[in-house]
């Protein structure tokens, strides 16, 4: 067993995640940009909060750290006189738990997914309580390791096809929306990450961040990867970005996904409808990116995706309610964390498997016909 998991090979405060078996680190992304913060990640409970209270948030993050939130937990257990039965049923009602921590994003219930077929897998295979422990633990590491490779190859599909679209061969001014980035992800990002791509390229001009309001995941993380890596960065107000299209300094938009439905609708964080919309209305084109363990092929569209609704406070206090209050009390308040976009306002979606672009005239994509092309296997809601 590897005592020490080296991730991304170095030390750096963009590390949403710290692992080495037995042992899990959560950046607090509460508390940037100002100070870096880790909270140690006992178990799975511990993993449970974590993630609900936002202390690690984007979705391919939050299915990493919940993964890695039982597999310390099962790490420190000790010698347990369990039946191979206590064994899968303990990691199976564990992870039903950590899935309830979010609802929308459905990297958390993918992960959840495989890793219950790893265990019963194991079963199979092996007849001892430890073994199949080791086999969930090593299945979860997998993912943290994975998602890099995954983010880069994101980044690269992306920055090659946005360039095959525009007539500019360089200067690209590109607009996104919440964090995409490390933080979002177990490093370098997916919509952030095409970003960082057309960067290291030399394509890049400006990258445009919206402070996403109510919890200003834009102004808090997102400037502050772009500040981190020397990316050339503007931050704006959220109600700024239909006037900045309209400016005409934006060639393309490139946002993240919580959840996308086989016909391409998407959910990600509220706001990315308004974007769309104002994109389609000044004729830029609208990228979503995200690893293929974004897709829900469960859902035919959009209109069955649950969106969380999160706590007033994130509205009527500062700082996405960690700060002053700022409105009256008694105020009602409706604090959708996401929207779904309409595949026809997407103008393609870009995976670590390719770019999935529109046949014909179809005004939604055949996500399903696309995960079938690389013989993947089909992604479907947890079924723990
Ligand atoms: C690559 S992260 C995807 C997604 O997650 C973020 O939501 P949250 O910060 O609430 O976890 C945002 O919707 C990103 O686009």
């Amino acid at each position: 067993m590897a005592s020490e998991l080296k991730q991304n090979g170095e030390e750096n405060t963009l590390q949403s995640i710290r692992y080495s078996r037995g042992r899990l680190q959560l950046l607090d992304q509460r508390k940037l940009p100002h100070d870096s913060v880790y909270i140690d990640i006992q178990d799975s409970t511990a993993g449970w909060h974590a993630i609900h209270d936002m202390v690690v948030r984007g979705a391919p993050a939050i299915a990493i750290s919940a993964a890695l939130s039982l597999a310390v937990e099962v790490a420190n257990l000790g010698s347990v006189d369990w039946s191979v039965n206590d064994a899968i049923s303990f990691l199976q009602k564990r992870l039903e738990f950590l899935v309830s921590s979010r609802p929308t994003a459905v990297n958390l219930s993918d992960a959840a997914t495989k890793l219950n077929d790893v265990v019963l897998k194991a079963t199979n295979d092996m007849s001892k309580p430890e073994a199949i422990f080791q086999a969930y633990v090593e299945a979860a590491e997998g993912m943290l390791i994975d998602d890099i490779d995954t983010n880069k190859a994101i980044g690269s599909n992306g920055a090659k096809f946005i360039l095959s679209q525009t007539q500019k061969c360089h200067n690209l001014h590109v607009l996104t929306h919440c964090n995409t980035g490390s933080l979002a992800t177990a490093g370098y990002g997916t919509a952030l990450g095409v970003i960082r791509a057309l960067h290291s390229e030399g394509l890049l001009e400006t990258a445009f961040c919206t402070e996403t309001r109510p919890y200003n995941q834009g102004s808090r993380l997102t400037a502050y990867e772009l500040i981190h890596d020397h990316i050339p960065a503007v931050l704006i107000a959220d109600s700024a970005a239909a006037a900045l299209q309209k400016s005409g300094r934006v060639d393309a938009i490139i946002v993240g996904a919580d959840r996308i439905a086989e016909n391409g609708d998407t959910a990600n964080k509220i706001g990315t409808y308004n974007l769309a919309l104002s994109a389609f209305h000044h004729g830029i084109p609208f990228y979503v990116a995200a690893p293929l363990t974004s897709v829900d092929l469960s859902l035919s569209s959009g209109e069955q995706i649950i969106i969380e609704e999160r706590s007033p406070k994130e509205l009527t206090h500062a700082l996405g309610g960690q700060g002053q209050q700022v409105a009256p009390s008694g105020i009602s308040v409706w604090n959708p964390a996401f929207d779904v976009t309409p595949a026809n306002l997407i103008t393609a979606i870009i995976t670590e498997k390719g770019v999935i672009t529109k046949k014909d005239s179809s005004t939604t994509f055949d996500i399903k016909g696309f995960v079938e092309s690389f013989a993947l296997p089909l992604t479907n809601e947890t079924n723990i």
